[in-house]
Order: structure tokens, then C-alpha cells, then sequence
């Protein structure tokens, strides 16, 4: 039994009202389908006797170590002192957290309900490990339930640094609404024990809850922007502000700022290839970026890592020529990397000058977009999205699938000469969101919100055309500052 405050939580909790021996087949199950903490709650449940009771208990107890799993008590401690649970969870009503920590002890865990910052505070300072934070939706567990907006749900998130489950009418489908609230996972009754099949229903949402509400490891393979904005810098920045967790492959240091590129140092292919190995064989990224690569060695690496290492949704930002104007990328490695790296990826990315040159054919007009966009797309046999950044009148970009799928993307033109590194950013932040897992269309979708929001930022650093704000949203709460 290990509780971690890293861990995720998906947090069986059990139903009202049951016969024994069918809720410890669901518990079975419910445990055998991936449920990480598991609670016994007795409400409105009347047993015949006390040792009925203690029966029940300790044999979904021993369930649960069987599996591995912490095994809490709700409410009621002097059942979970006769059992030795793992721990016991308190409701704003019951008994305080104070107490419960006392009458159990150091080593247990203790949760505890909370509806508002203040609560939560409260809690944490009183000695609890994790807090529950709801009903966040309508609930026919606890008729009733009083409502906890997600307003409130991310004040107490950046509030506390215990881990919080989210509760009240969770579900496989509305919990996708709950990623980036500072979740530690889902609790959910009805979803696992009313489901058709438990085994199957908390599988699925084992597996959902992995990607929401686990930390995921992006890599982003590209240059060193010495400025900031662009490259490995802005692509780390975006990660960090995607809510995933940034790592690098340098492929080379570029001395660069906002006038313009003053050099540009390749690493050696041995260089990158041994950064790709150290990441790969020991973090292995839910999505990989790439953006500049200049040489056709350092290519061929990539395109090998890739393939040896059976890396998962890879999107190429392919890179030619800086916002400023110099070439980052040889000739000669364009066709390496479209004909090599391009069928690996999920998605390409290039602007409008870089389409033309992979087309072959101009771009006079949004029509002319989507044209290229569909034969990039079918002579490399990947999603194509054709960037409108620069164009004058919208922020227009399209998305074409090897199917022959068409979707626009609408973006309102920001009036910001500061467009730095827009498109290592959206890349990166395309790449994130693919790794929260989002599908292609909602990815593109949700990065080009974030990108337009650092744009409207308006931060105006350098004298030529500068880097946009990653970091608009983030803000660090210090508790000592109280
Ligand atoms: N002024 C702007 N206002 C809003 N969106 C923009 C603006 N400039 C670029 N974008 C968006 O930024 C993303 C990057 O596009 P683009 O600038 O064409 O790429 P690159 O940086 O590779 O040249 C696209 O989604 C594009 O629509
Ligand atoms: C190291 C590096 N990589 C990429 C870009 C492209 O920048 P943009 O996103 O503006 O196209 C850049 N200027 N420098
Ligand atoms: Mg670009």
C-alpha cells in the first residue's frame, strides 16, 4: 500500500445500499479494473449486526490489499480503528481532521471534504492528506449535494499542495472537462458500481484518467533560441504552460534575438543522437515536437530515433526560414526531412512559405492553402496544417487530412508586431495538448486559443519583432507571502 502525493487517484468509492456478496464482487472487479484508493462507505446501509458489519469490512479490506490499494473508511473511525484501515475520510460535518489525525495516528491517511478555499486551508493545516472537492456535478449519490464551481475548484488547486480528487457525478464524459483544474484525479460511485460491466467501466476510465490527470512528458526535438522566444525555449515555456512536463534534444545553439540570427552552431549528430537515447530510453514522451534541424545527419538521427524508439505522436514544425528572415534549414535537408521524418508524424505544420516550397506551388489566396495542404498531405501521407500567420487580413490556418478531411481553423488577427516564435509555440502547444489526449482537431483548436492569448498579451521586448508572453496565465502562489 503506497499513497504518494504524485500519484494519480481514481477513487472508488462505494455505493448506498447493497447486498454483501454483489458489492464484493463489484469490488473485485472495480479493484481488478484499476481503481488506485478505495472507500468504504456505509451510508444508510443497516446491518443486521455489529459483526456483519465488521465482516463486510474486513473482507473488502483484505480485497483491497491483495490488490495493493490504500483502503479508507468514510466517517466512521471507530471502524476503521477495529479493522486497522489505511485511513478514514471525513465530511465537513463529521468528525474534524484534528481529531481524526489524532485518534489514528501519524501513518494514516486522512482526506477530508472541502467546498471552499477556506476549507481546504483548514484541512491541510489540521493534518489531511488529500482533500475531496465537490459535487461538481449533479448527484444522485448524495441528494442534495451542494454545487462546487470550477472556479472554486481551481482556487482551492492552487490554494493547498495536497493532492484533491474531484467528486460528485463524475463520468467517463464529463471528465475531460476536469483536465488542467490541478486534479489529482476523480472519485466517482455511480460510473464504477452502477456501470453494466465495473470491471470494463473503471478500465476505461483508469485509462482516461492516466492522461488527464497524470503529468505527461513531452519532448520537443529543435534549436537554441539564445533570445527566448522561439526554439527550445518558447517550445519548454509552452509545455510547461500546456500543464505537461517539457524535455529537449537539442539540435542546435543558434546566437539569435529579435533583429535576427548572428549564428548558427550545429551539434554532431553523435550529440543529438545520444540526447534522444538518454530521453527515450528512460522517460518516453507522450508527444514529440520537432522543429529546426538543418543538416541532413542530424535528419537521419531523428528519423532513427523515431523509428527505433516507436515514438507517439510526433508533430514536425518544419522549419526554412526565422520571422526575421534567416535560413535555418540547408537545402538539401528539406527533402530528408519530408520524405523521412513526415511519414512518422501525426501532423505537419508548416507557414505559408514553407507549404509552398513542399507543394511546390504558390499561395496566392486561402483556396491556394488548402490546395497545397491536400498535395503535401497526400505525397507524405500526413495531416497537413497549413499556417495563416502570415496573411493580412485573418489568422486563418487548415487542417488536411490523408483522408482528404478539410478543417479550418479561425483565428481573429491579433494587431501584434511581436510574432516571435508563434510557430514553435503552437507546434509545442499542439504536441501538449495531443499528449493530455485531446484528438488532432480539439488540439490544434485549444493551442491556437493559447497562442492567441500570449499574443494579446502584448509584450514588447527587443527592437525588432519580439517574443510573445508563454506565460501569461501562470503565476506562482507563495504561502509564506499570507
Ligand atoms: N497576428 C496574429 N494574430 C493571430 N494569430 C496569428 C498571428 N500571427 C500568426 N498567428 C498564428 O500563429 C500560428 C503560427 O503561424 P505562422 O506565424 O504562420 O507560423 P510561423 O511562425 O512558422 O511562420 C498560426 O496559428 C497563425 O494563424
Ligand atoms: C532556434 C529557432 N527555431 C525556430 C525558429 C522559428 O521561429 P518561428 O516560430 O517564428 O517560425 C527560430 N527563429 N529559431
Ligand atoms: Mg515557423
Amino acid at each position: 500500500m503506497t499513497f504518494n502525493k504524485n500519484d494519480l487517484l481514481v477513487y472508488a468509492i462505494t455505493p448506498d445500499r447493497f447486498d454483501h456478496d454483489e458489492l464484493i464482487q463489484q469490488v473485485k472487479e472495480v479493484l481488478a479494473g484499476g481503481a488506485t484508493i478505495l472507500q468504504l462507505r456505509l451510508k444508510d446501509h443497516p446491518f443486521k449486526a455489529q459483526e456483519e458489519k465488521l465482516d463486510l469490512t474486513k473482507k473488502i479490506k483484505a480485497l483491497c490489499q491483495e490488490a495493493g490499494v490504500p483502503f479508507i473508511i468514510d466517517d466512521d473511525y471507530e471502524l476503521a480503528l477495529a479493522v486497522d484501515a489505511d485511513g478514514l475520510h471525513v465530511g465537513e460535518d463529521d468528525l474534524p481532521v484534528d481529531q481524526a489525525r489524532q485518534l489514528l495516528g501519524p501513518e494514516k491517511i486522512i482526506g477530508a471534504s472541502a467546498k471552499s478555499l477556506d476549507a481546504a486551508l483548514k484541512a491541510q493545516a489540521a493534518g489531511a492528506d488529500y482533500l475531496g472537492v465537490g459535487a461538481l456535478y449533479p448527484t444522485q449519490s448524495k441528494a442534495n449535494a451542494q454545487g462546487t464551481s470550477l472556479t472554486t475548484l481551481r482556487a482551492i488547486a492552487q490554494g493547498v499542495n495536497i493532492p484533491i480528487v474531484g467528486i460528485g457525478g463524475i463520468n467517463l464524459y464529463n471528465m475531460a472537462n476536469l483536465r488542467d483544474q490541478g486534479l489529482a484525479g476523480v472519485a466517482l460511485i455511480s460510473a464504477l458500481f452502477k456501470a453494466e460491466d465495473p470491471y470494463q467501466a473503471t478500465q476505461e476510465i483508469r485509462k482516461a484518467a492516466e492522461k488527464l490527470f497524470k503529468l505527461q512528458a513531452v519532448l520537443t526535438i529543435a534549436g537554441s533560441d539564445s533570445s527566448g522566444g522561439a526554439g527550445i525555449q518558447a517550445d519548454l515555456k509552452t509545455m510547461q504552460a500546456n500543464g505537461v512536463f517539457g524535455m529537449s534534444a537539442i539540435t542546435s545553439v543558434t546566437a539569435q534575438n529579435t533583429r535576427g540570427v548572428t549564428g548558427v552552431y550545429d551539434l554532431s549528430p553523435e550529440a543529438l543522437a545520444s540526447q534522444l537515447q538518454a530521453v527515450f530510453e528512460d522517460i518516453p514522451p507522450a508527444s514529440v515536437k520537432i522543429g529546426m534541424v538543418s543538416q541532413v545527419e542530424l535528419v537521419e538521427e531523428i528519423a532513427e530515433a523515431l523509428k527505433t524508439y516507436q515514438a507517439k505522436n510526433v508533430v514536425v514544425d518544419p522549419v526554412m526560414v526565422a520571422t526575421s528572415g534567416s535560413n535555418l534549414i540547408q537545402d538539401q535537408a528539406v527533402q530528408v526531412l519530408a520524405d523521412q521524418v513526415f511519414p512518422l508524424a501525426c501532423l505537419i505544420t508548416p507557414n505559408i512559405p514553407e507549404s509552398q516550397v513542399l507543394a511546390g506551388q504558390d499561395i496566392h489566396s486561402a483556396a491556394d492553402m488548402e490546395a497545397a495542404a491536400k498535395k503535401i498531405s497526400q505525397t507524405y501521407q500526413v495531416a497537413v496544417l497549413c499556417k495563416g500567420g502570415h496573411r493580412v487580413n485573418d489568422a486563418n490556418d487548415v487542417l488536411v487530412t490523408p483522408e482528404g478531411e478539410v478543417h479550418w481553423f479561425k483565428g481573429e488577427r491579433v494587431d501584434n508586431p511581436n510574432t516571435h516564435g508563434t510557430g514553435c509555440t503552437l507546434s509545442s502547444a499542439i504536441a501538449s495538448n495531443l499528449a493530455k489526449g485531446d484528438d488532432l482537431v480539439t488540439a490544434i483548436a485549444r493551442a491556437k486559443t493559447y497562442l492567441s492569448l500570449a499574443l494579446k498579451d502584448q509584450l514588447n521586448l527587443g527592437q525588432g519583432s519580439g517574443p510573445l508572453n508563454h506565460g501569461f496565465g501562470l503565476l506562482t502562489y507563495y504561502p509564506s507571502d499570507d
